[in-house]
């Protein structure tokens, strides 16, 4: 049986840096080649980044990437076999009217070798549901290709054409390949590594092939990718998986039958093309031992997800440092905890800033989480601008109460400016859905790493966090949750308890329940009516609150878009 070894380079891409990301590839080539792999593959839309979203339209962008991948094919090293994702086009993007076409901007794979592209494939299956638009993109490709390496046949698919049933999957089992490639963007939330491995198994036993997935890592806008490159053999034993949240190179040994067939055309749902390459060198020294990384326990997958999401968004937009407002309760502690994981406490800057109805213990609170997080703290009373406000306006009730929510957003976005700060904002999912945060107020920032994340997962992150290192004041986990507008205020003046609230929105939101079952499910139907309606008369606030890192499996924003003008309601 012929020996392939295979490397999978688990990399992190920046959308638009199309020479940054070129850079990326022969870099991971070097390492590779010190490996002693004879294959190496990168992701999908590896240099361009992923989602390109509306670049795709533009042709001085397509022609960026082709004219990279040409490029790039005379500077990797040219015996070795280099799988790439880029965006490649041969026809003018979609202009309207034209709904089917078999030319246009495609999601393309290349094989690089001897100094030129040995090979394309363009992407079969594109997914148009969840945070995915690739038909408004992109045009499925309908060719197979197999590429004959060293007496192996090797197929290559590009990321949904793996969670497809049929189509490339199947045609690479009818055209007997020993090994199909798959090459990823595969967005992280909760519990999809769980989903993957018995995914990938599934289809190499429906291809009679061993598979190779290689996925992105790091953040983009409101998407992470977690990694996760798995190798499975044909018969769908997991032979190699890598970690999360990590770059990394994987290797592997695979020993693979030899090719059996030279048949072509037409293989039902798709063409196959063949091509071979000349022999790439014989393996050097001993065999490699092949890693599986463990998996991480809930709260560290998600914790690793937001740190990245947000050390990414930092990093990618060109800020180095961070700036919130510590008022001592669990949000905005966890918000600083994130951020100093993600920059180092020395990157991030709190700032407390009481007002009349702040309680001497938030002050206490805040600080411990500055001094838990190694992180900048200053103090910034609020009550002379409020007072200044209230002198030249009159304001009372909720119109006085949000003013120091806004005067905070304001000062806050005045150190962003004067300094350079991005500006994070700390509403949790559970708040941002029944509208509980004040427009150009708290929900004032440019990253809001808790957007996705419902109140009670936010004490269980901490709970989590503080396992590892303490981090989070403890008082700030355990004292019931306000957002001190007024005397003695409490969230449960104003909502029902998180414990009773969270499960609920779970189902109106992330299953798109109607009120009718969620009822059936056995919700207070006063409740549910009421959520229901608190959640559908706030959509305008969450299509003006800044973006956050995707962790469900529906987060506001790219996952659900509802209408913000909705005479619709639930059970009326
Ligand atoms: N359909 C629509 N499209 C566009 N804009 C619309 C709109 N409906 C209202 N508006 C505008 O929105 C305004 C109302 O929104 P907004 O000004 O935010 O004020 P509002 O939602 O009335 O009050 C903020 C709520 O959040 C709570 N809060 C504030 C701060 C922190 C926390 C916390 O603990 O996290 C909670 C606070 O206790 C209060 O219940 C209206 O005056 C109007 O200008
Ligand atoms: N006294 C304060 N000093 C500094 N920032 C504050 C203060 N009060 C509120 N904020 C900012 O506004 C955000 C919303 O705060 P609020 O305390 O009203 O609600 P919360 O949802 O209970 O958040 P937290 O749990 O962080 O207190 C806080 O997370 C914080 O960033
Ligand atoms: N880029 C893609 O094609 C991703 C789609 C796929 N279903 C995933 O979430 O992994």
């Amino acid at each position: 049986m012929p020996t392939l070894r295979l490397a999978l380079a688990q990399v992190n891409t920046t959308v638009g840096d199309v020479s940054g990301n070129a850079a990326l590839v022969r870099d991971w080539c070097r390492r590779a080649l010190d490996a002693g792999a004879q294959i190496v593959a990168f992701p999908e839309m590896t240099l361009t980044g992923y989602p390109v979203e509306d670049l795709t339209f533009r042709e001085s962008f397509v022609a960026a990437s082709r004219a990279a991948v040409d490029q790039l094919a005379s500077e990797v090293p040219p015996d070795l076999a280099v799988i790439v994702g880029y965006l490649d086009a041969d026809g003018p993007a979609r202009t309207g009217s034209d709904a089917a076409r078999d030319r246009g901007p495609r999601d393309a794979l290349a094989l690089l070798h001897g100094g030129r592209v040995a090979a394309r494939y363009f992407k079969h299956h594109l997914p148009n549901y969840g945070v995915f638009d690739e038909d408004r993109y992109f045009v499925p490709g309908d060719t197979l290709t197999v590429v004959r390496i060293n007496g192996v046949d090797v197929a290559m698919t590009v990321c949904e054409d793996i969670w497809q049933p049929g189509g490339p999957f199947a045609v690479a089992g009818r055209a007997e390949v020993g090994l199909v490639v798959n090459i990823n963007a595969s967005p992280y939330e909760l519990n999809k590594d769980d989903v993957r491995l018995p995914l990938v198994a599934r289809r190499a036993r429906e291809a009679n092939a061993a598979v190779a997935y290689v996925n992105l890592v790091g953040g983009q806008d409101e998407l992470v990718f977690d990694g996760d490159s798995i190798v499975v053999s044909a018969d769908g034993e997991l032979l190699a998986r890598g970690g999360q949240f990590t770059e990394e190179l994987q290797v592997v040994d695979l020993h693979l039958p030899a090719a059996t067939s030279d048949d072509t055309g037409d293989f039902g749902e798709m063409l196959v093309a063949r091509t071979a390459l000349p022999a790439l060198p014989e393996l050097p020294g001993a065999a490699v031992a092949p890693r599986i990384e463990p998996r991480l326990g809930d709260e560290a997958e998600v914790w690793g997800a937001l740190v990245t999401g947000l050390r990414d968004y930092v990093r990618k937009n060109g800020f180095r440092s961070v700036i919130l407002g510590l008022s001592g309760g669990i949000d905005s502690a966890v918000v600083a905890a994130i951020a100093v994981d993600a920059l180092g406490g020395d990157n991030v800057h709190g700032v407390a800033m009481p007002s009349g109805y702040s309680s001497e213990h938030s002050l206490d609170d805040a600080q411990e989480s500055a001094k838990l997080g190694g992180l900048h703290f200053t103090v910034q009373p609020i009550g002379p601008m409020f007072d200044a406000f209230m002198a030249n306006m009159n304001l009372n009730g909720l119109a006085a109460e949000n003013l120091q929510a806004r005067i905070r957003g304001m000062v806050s976005m005045s150190l962003s400016n004067q300094h350079g700060h991005l500006v994070l904002s700390t509403g949790n999912k559970s708040e941002l859905a029944v509208g509980y945060a004040t427009l150009y107020g708290d929900m004032a920032g440019g990253f809001n790493p808790l957007k996705d994340v419902p109140k009670t997962l936010v004490w269980k992150l901490a709970r989590w966090r503080n396992t590892v290192s303490p981090l989070i004041p403890e008082n700030s986990i355990s004292k019931p949750p306000s957002a001190e507008l007024r005397p003695d205020q409490l969230d449960t003046d104003s909502l029902p308890p998180y414990e009773e609230l969270d499960p609920l929105l779970h189902g109106y939101i992330d299953l798109d329940m109607g009120s009718a079952a969620l009822k059936a499910a056995g919700h207070d139907p006063a409740l549910v009516d009421r959520v229901l309606r608190m959640v559908d008369i706030a959509e305008y606030k969450r299509r003006q609150s800044a973006p956050g890192t995707k962790i469900s499996i529906k987060a506001f924003g790219r996952d659900r878009r509802l209408p913000m003008t909705n005479r619709f309601r639930e059970g009326v």
